[in-house]
């Protein structure tokens, strides 16, 4: 498992949507290969979206050959519902970049067989060849997507009855009224988010650190589902310093040292791309050191004309400018002002 701790969740968010970036960029997805995702709800991704839109706008990075399951969602909440986890994706995602509707999958938690949904849904997780990255958040009790303690760490999607901390978590996307946090979900299982080929998790916050410790320092526990990721041959969890509150300092020492030794022998393979470098990062306004360099300065340009096949040669090296963010504000109180803040240091990962 890798951990990589940045200062602030700021830092968090840069972090992981330029990683997604590169993952996508670098799978180079097209019409019959598709990079698929799982994607998580929650307060603490809506800054990763936010970013992987500004990439959209930018040309950076195109969604056209991605496909996107949602973790889970509430049952009995009507899809246009402010709070369903249906609306929360389309207004922080998925009607700002150019994914195709029908790469789009979600949870209906209206559905009259609720089982049978479940089930729907593992079968549509392997009819496309299973996911690809599962990006996730947790919650202060460990949970991952809505696998509360003490769920199996093999299931799969399935109906779950909330845990009273997670009501009481939620309540503040309700109004502070835990009676109106409906108190079913739909959510994929452990065993759904193992079956990803590989898990980056996002953790942030002092509130989190003891989840983080668990997960990190403990054992393998049914009642902390998060430190499934164990098990899990290709894990990263991105975690902020506040976070780290409850690790060891040796723990915390080891996985900086990791990132630093990382560091160096990048820097010593860059020393030959160094010029080309500059010039990139020189004509974009936004460019950043967390951002996976030789990419950055790419526009990518979509040519529906030309073979799907190819998304390769689909991307065109164009105009390097990238706009300003804008700044923005949501329900759930992330604030960006649009300077993408990052951490000091690249972090291609091992
Ligand atoms: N079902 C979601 C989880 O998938 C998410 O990880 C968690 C954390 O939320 P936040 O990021 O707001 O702490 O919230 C809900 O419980």
């Amino acid at each position: 498992m890798r951990l990589i701790i940045r200062e602030d969740p700021k830092a968090v968010a840069y972090y992981t949507a330029n990683y997604v970036r590169q993952r996508i960029n670098e799978f180079k997805p097209t019409r019959k290969r598709p990079f698929v995702m799982g994607l998580p709800t929650g307060s603490t991704p809506v800054e990763v979206y936010w970013h992987l839109v500004d990439f959209y706008k930018q040309g950076i990075l195109s969604f056209k050959n991605v496909i996107t399951f949602s973790m889970d969602e509430y049952v009995g909440l009507p899809r246009s519902h402010p709070e369903s986890y249906c609306s929360f994706m389309h207004r922080h995602l998925y009607d700002h970049i150019d994914l195709k509707p029908e790469n789009i999958y979600m949870l209906d938690g209206n559905a009259e067989d609720l089982a049978a949904e479940c089930q729907r849904y593992e079968e549509c997780i392997k009819d496309v060849g299973g996911i690809e990255l599962f990006l996730g958040g947790i919650g202060p009790d460990g949970h991952i997507a809505f696998n509360e303690p003490g769920s199996s760490l093999e299931s799969v999607t399935r109906v779950k009855t909330l845990a009273y901390e997670t009501v009481l978590a939620n309540a503040r996307f309700f109004g502070g009224d835990v009676n109106k946090v409906p108190k079913l979900a739909l959510t994929v299982g452990v065993g759904t988010v193992r079956a990803a080929r590989e898990v980056l998790l996002i953790i942030t916050g002092a509130h989190k650190a003891v989840a983080l410790a668990k997960c990190i320092e403990e054992g393998v526990n049914h009642m902390w589902t998060v430190s499934v990721v164990q098990l899990h041959p290709s894990a990263m969890v991105v975690c902020d310093e506040d976070a780290t509150l409850e690790l060891h300092v040796k723990t915390v020492r080891y996985f900086k040292s990791i990132e630093q030794v990382q560091e160096q022998l990048i820097g010593r393979q860059n020393i030959g791309l160094k010029g080309s470098i500059s010039k990139l990062s020189g004509a974009n306004a936004n460019h950043q050191p967390d951002a996976p360099q030789p990419e950055a300065g790419k526009q990518i340009s979509d040519d529906e004309s030309s073979s799907d096949e190819s998304s390769a040669e689909d991307t065109k090296i164009t105009s390097t400018v990238a706009p300003p963010a804008s700044s923005r504000s949501d329900a759930h109180g992330v604030r960006s002002n649009g300077a993408l803040t990052s951490a000091a240091t690249a972090g291609n990962p091992f």
